[in-house]
């Protein structure tokens, strides 16, 4: 392990040492992990036992001493503690790998904790709907704190947190580009919750954040070079696939050309996701208990841990 000077509160760890930790891995196949990928290359089978297998055994033990801890602290106040869900927050920018990470990270928990309930959700559900983000002349700040309704969000985890039984969320749609009218994802019976979002990290003005109720925080991070690529990429990957869907809002993009495409999503990038990255994501990161930095071929290659 190398020390990052005595101010840091993080260990960094190698990826050839982490690697050897927490093994051995649960199966999971390369069908089963091309499904939990996103649109481009399946994540590598190495990728998932090098680092997320790790990670997954890192989790379980926490959980673990939390569960303890909660059932410890009951016992000396007399008060038989209600167990609560161990909410795991991961924040990062927009295409940075996030929504990929949570669903191995959810799958890896199932297969090594296969009597838990491990459910996943993503903060764009807050997010305002498009005709209120329009009367806020906000639309193309979609992502940015403003653009999410945060007392929804900070509701629904102290909601989680003090055991309320169950708990809706409201839903997204990637194809429509807004919330879906009526349709809640419902939280129940969870024993760990991954919330997965860009502002899960983020303080606002008032007194209480969504990270007060996080039991562990992660943070996905690489260049922004890297990102703005994986950004363009996913771009074009769409336009080939959802964007065909005469319901997708982007549709009227379907038949650019690879040019026109490129020049579509990078003015995307360059005025809403990039600014967002800068001044309200990348700021979030010291705030991680765990770091995992990704190089361009998205092998993570470091992983700063805070110490325990
Ligand atoms: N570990 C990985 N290996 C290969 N490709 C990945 C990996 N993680 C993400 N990607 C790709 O990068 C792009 C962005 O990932 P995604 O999970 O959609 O990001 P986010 O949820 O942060 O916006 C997607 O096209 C996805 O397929
Ligand atoms: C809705 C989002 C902010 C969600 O980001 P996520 O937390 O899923 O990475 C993002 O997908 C988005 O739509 N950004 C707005 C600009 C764009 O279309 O990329």
């Amino acid at each position: 392990m190398l020390k990052l000077g005595a101010a840091s509160p993080f260990v960094a760890v190698e990826r050839s040492r982490w690697s050897e930790l927490g093994a051995p891995a649960p199966p999971l196949a390369y069908d089963e992990l091309a499904d939990l990928s996103g649109l481009g290359e399946p994540v590598k089978l190495a990728e998932v036992s090098d680092v997320y297998v790790p990670l997954a055994r890192l989790l379980e033990l926490r959980i673990d001493a939390a569960r303890q801890l909660s059932a410890a602290q009951g016992s000396f106040l007399g008060d038989p503690s209600h167990a609560v869900p161990y909410l795991i927050a991961l924040g990062g920018s927009v295409a940075v790998g996030k929504s990929t990470a949570a669903r191995v990270i959810v799958r890896l928990l199932q297969l090594l904790r296969p009597e838990w309930r491990v459910q996943l959700v993503t903060t764009d559900g807050f997010l305002l709907p498009n005709a209120a983000l329009i009367e806020k002349g906000i639309l193309a700040r979609k992502g940015f704190p403003e653009s999410y309704d945060r007392r929804a969000l900070l509701r629904f985890v102290a909601d989680l947190k003090s055991g309320v039984d169950e708990v809706h969320a409201p839903v997204y749609s990637h194809l429509s580009y807004d919330i879906v009218e009526g349709e809640t994802q419902i939280v129940d019976r969870s024993d760990v919750v991954v919330l997965e979002g860009v502002n899960v990290l983020q303080r606002g003005s008032g007194r209480v954040y969504v990270s007060d109720f996080a039991d562990f925080a992660l943070y996905l991070d690489a260049l922004e070079t890297d990102v703005q690529r994986w950004y363009l990429n996913r771009f074009l990957a769409l336009r080939n696939g959802a964007f065909q869907n005469p319901e997708s809002y982007f549709h009227r993009y379907a038949r650019l050309s690879d040019e026109e495409a490129v020049e579509v999503a990078s003015g995307i990038w360059e005025r809403t996701n990039r600014p967002n990255l800068r001044e309200n994501i990348k700021p979030t990161r010291p705030r991680a208990d765990l770091i995992l930095e990704k190089g361009g071929d998205h092998f993570v290659s470091r992983i700063l841990l805070r110490r325990a």
